[in-house]
Order: C-alpha cells, then structure tokens, then sequence
C-alpha cells in the first residue's frame, strides 16, 4: 500500500534496521480477531456452554495473548449471524483485546472507561469483573455513544453509560475509581493497512494536535482517580509523540509512576529512545505489525500514588466544562435508589425474577424504564447526561410491567419465564421481526432460546407468538452457519 511520504520519513529513522521487515507488513492482510464473551473457551467455567461447533469454524487459532480471543478468517460472516445479535462474540481487532487486559479490573472495582465507543474494551472489561463491577463508560460524541449503549447491550454488560466532556467529569467525580482507561484519540498510524483512509487522512501536524488532546484527556483523568488507582492509556499509533513521550509527560506532570505490563507474547517492550531515555518506559508495551499478527499499538498502565491528595490535581487545566448551563450542579445528587411512587409493584417483580428478596434490589426508574444498576451509586450526576445508569430490564405500562431486552441478553432468570427454543432458521426470522407459531399453546411473555443463548422476548397469544424482538435491532437476511 502507498505510505504517506511524511509517515515513512518519521518511521525510518525509528526501526532502523527493521524498516525493510516492517514496510513488508503492509503487503500482508490484515487479521480479524473475535472475542468470545458467552461461551465458554475455559474448561473450568461450568456454567457457559461449550462453543458452537459451527461457530467454531470459523476461528483461526486463538490470540497468543488473550484467552478467548480468536483469529477469525477474512471472509467470516460470523458479524452477519444470530450468535453475533445475541452478544455471543465481540469482533475486534486482536491487539485492542491486550488493553483490557492491562486494565485487569476486579469484581467490585468502579472502572471508568472515558473514551469508550464503539465499546471494544468497556465490553471486555465488564466481562473480566463477570459483570460484578462498577463499569461507567462514558463517549463525548453524541452519535458514537448511541453504539456504545447498543454494544453494552447486546454483550449483556453491566455498565453506566455517560456522554460527556472529560473535564465534566472530573468536575462531578474527584477521586472516585480504581481504574481509569484512556483509550485516547489518536493519529492511528498503526490502523493503515486495516483502513486505507486512516493513511489519507493523516497529516504530518497530526501527531502534536493529538498528542495536545491527549494531555487534556489526561489531565481530567488523573483527578477522578482514587489515591493508589491505576491509569491505563492506550493509543493505536506509533508515533512517540503520542505514546512513550505521553507516558513521560504523565509522570512528570502528573505525578504517576509507571508500572510494568505483562510480557504478551509478541509484543515488545516500549522504547525508552523515543522520548527521554527513561528506562521505566521500557514497562510499556508495543505491538509491531512485523512481529506479531495485529496492528500497531501502544499501552500503558501508570499508578497514583497513595499519597496523592485531591488538592495536589485540583490546579491541572483541562477541567473545563464542554457545555454551558452545567452550572447549578451543587453537591449533586446519585442515581441508584428506587425513587418515585409505585416502586413496590416492580421491586416484587424483580425479586422473584431474580429470587432474591425486594431489598436486594436497588434499581433506577428513569421515566418508565426500569435499569438494573448501582453503578453510578454514590456519584454526583446532576447536570451530567446519563445515557443509561445500567441495563435496561423492564419498562412501566399502566399496571403492567414489561421486559426488557436488557434483560434477555443480561442472563436471564429462565425459571421464571417460558422458554421457546428456536432452530436456527427460526432464531433469524425472529430476529427480522416476523411472528412466529405457538405450536405449544404458550402464554404471556417467552424468552426465544438458541443454543443455549437467550435471542429476547416475545408474547404469546392464542395461536402466535407475537415478537417483542426491538425494532431497532431487526435485521433481515442473517446468515445460517449449519448450511
Ligand atoms: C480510540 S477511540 C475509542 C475506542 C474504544 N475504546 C473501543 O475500544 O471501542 C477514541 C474515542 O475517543 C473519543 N474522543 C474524541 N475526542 C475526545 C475528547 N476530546 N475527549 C474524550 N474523548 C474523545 C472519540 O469519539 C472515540 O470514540
């Protein structure tokens, strides 16, 4: 592929002697990966059935450095099957899959993904808490985070979904997570051979435009972490500007220091040569399109110290808020207790739902929709826009309660509603929005089931089943893997 001229005088000098190996890259085809989030690749995980074998297929040999990520072939339709729709699969780019496992979020952690759509990482990160953390994902962008909420959604991940300005943030939520991802915007040097149009699109000036944005990110990040939390910065470039130099910044700046990632295998340590020579830059890793089948990345982890007061980052720039009119926030108010009248008609439904008893429940009504979640509990979200404080369950209509499909594809409690197995012919008109037959004289709401994975909700009436599959999701011509 043609290379920037500008690109290629920068990288030369950089690799040396591996430029001629690393321009050869560029003639290879870039690889898909796929990340297998509801079956089970693990032998020690009872509880999720084994992966399909017609699913299986179409997996090229897992990623060396992430547990259930896949290679998949070039040409797979696995993007175009009901398994895809019912968030069996994640579909990205297999170096991407290493930064979430940088983050290595616990159970019960509050982890804030600042500039998380499409939802690559906040999905995986949901995944390694097995969804009992307090995932917040938040995008500035008003398009882009619609998919990041459809994403979550679709993976069953438990997560917050904000769209807001870093510096809003920061504003609301001075030291409160444990963890913070900044998958920043960047040049995307390293996306060239997978996106022709990222190499068109770049410019020499680029790199120090982003590397400016970077620090603004960076700078309201730093405040909302807890003393002794952990920054995870990734970028998808390889311009040192962005990366190592960041990383120097960061700890000059801000006052973190950095810590040592994992040795992925393939992927190399960062290079202290290309900022100041710092040898703790050599605990950041990179992955060279040369040396290992994914596209170039970059990642870090950095650590606040212990020490660290709230005071010691209130001074940074870059707390400015996007919007005006967020002025009267106040001392703010949480979302994460069951507010309003008429609340003792869905927590009973939840609870035998979830057999559990009614005050386990802490659930949100925002307007008529009911949303599993606590967490944004105990943050201050007045004035900032919450997308959804969690997954969406079931929604209000008059006296009647209705799911969700939230709840369908959160794991659903099968003891509680019947189950309508679905071949996989069905499954796909199902999820086109046809009505399907009732051959088993069922009543009132059905979960639709294939292959062990809940596809949604439908209601059944004497002779159809009426389908509850959302309009927005409808897809027609799915594709069948068993033919
Ligand atoms: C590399 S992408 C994130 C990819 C995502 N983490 C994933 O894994 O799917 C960077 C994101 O940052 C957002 N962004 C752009 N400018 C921003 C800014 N000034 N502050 C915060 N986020 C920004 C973009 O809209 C984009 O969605």
């Amino acid at each position: 592929m043609q290379l920037p001229n500008a690109f290629v005088d920068m990288m030369k000098p950089l690799l040396g002697t591996a430029w001629p190996e690393f321009e050869a890259s560029y003639d290879r085809t870039p690889q898909r990966g796929v990340r297998i989030d509801r079956w089970s690749v693990r032998a020690d995980d009872p509880s999720r059935p084994p992966i399909l074998q017609a699913v299986s297929r179409h997996l090229q040999g897992q990623v060396p450095w992430m547990p259930f990520g896949f290679y998949m072939d070039e040409e797979s339709v696995l993007g175009k099957t009901v398994y895809h729709e019912a968030g069996a699969f994640y579909i990205q780019e297999p170096s991407a899959m290493a930064v979430a496992l940088a983050v290595d979020p616990k159970p019960g952690e509050r982890v804030l993904d600042l500039c998380a759509a499409p939802g690559g990482k906040s999905t995986a990160i949901a995944r390694l808490m097995n969804n009992l953390g307090r995932l917040v994902a938040n995008e500035i962008h008003p398009t882009r985070v619609k998919i990041l909420a459809e994403n979550l959604e679709r993976m069953g991940a438990a997560a917050a979904v904000t769209n807001e300005s870093p510096g809003a943030l920061a504003k609301a939520w001075p030291a409160s997570f444990d963890a913070i991802l900044v998958d920043a915007p960047c040049s995307g040097e390293g996306m060239f051979r997978k996106d022709p149009e990222a190499a068109r699109e770049w410019s020499q000036d680029a790199p120090a435009a982003c590397a400016a944005r970077q620090k603004d990110i960076l700078r309201s990040a730093v405040k909302m972490l807890l003393p002794g939390g952990r920054l995870i910065y990734s970028t998808c470039t390889f311009n040192p500007m962005e990366n190592e130099q960041i990383v120097a910044w960061m700890e000059d700046e801000l006052g973190l220091v950095v810590e040592e990632l994992p040795n992925w295998p393939l992927w190399s340590p960062g290079r202290p040569d290309f900022a100041d020579g710092r040898i703790a830059l050599s605990k950041t890793r990179r992955l060279w399109p040369h040396l290992a089948e994914g596209e170039g990345h970059f990642v870090a982890r950095l650590r606040k110290p212990e020490s660290a007061t709230t005071n010691a980052y209130a001074s940074l720039d870059g707390g400015r808020r996007s919007r005006s009119g967020r002025e009267r926030r106040g001392e703010g108010r949480s979302v994460g207790g069951a507010r309003g009248t008429g609340t003792k008609d869905w927590q009973n439904w939840l609870a035998e739902v979830y057999e559990c008893p009614d005050n386990a429940i802490k659930t949100p009504i925002l307007h008529k929709d009911i949303y599993f979640s606590d967490e944004l509990a105990g943050l201050a979200v007045d004035g900032i826009r919450v997308l959804r404080p969690g997954t969406p369950l079931a929604r209000r209509e008059g006296n009647r309660i209705e799911p969700l499909h939230g709840l369908a594809l959160r794991g659903l409690p099968k003891h509680f509603f019947n189950v309508k197995p679905l071949d996989e012919q069905a499954a796909i008109r199902y999820m086109a929005g046809d009505a399907l037959a009732n051959d088993e004289g069922l009543r009132g709401y059905v979960a639709m089931e294939h292959a062990g994975l809940c596809l949604g909700f439908a209601k059944a009436v004497p002779g159809r089943v009426n389908n509850l599959y959302p309009k927005g999701w409808r897809k027609q011509g799915l594709i069948s893997l068993s033919t």
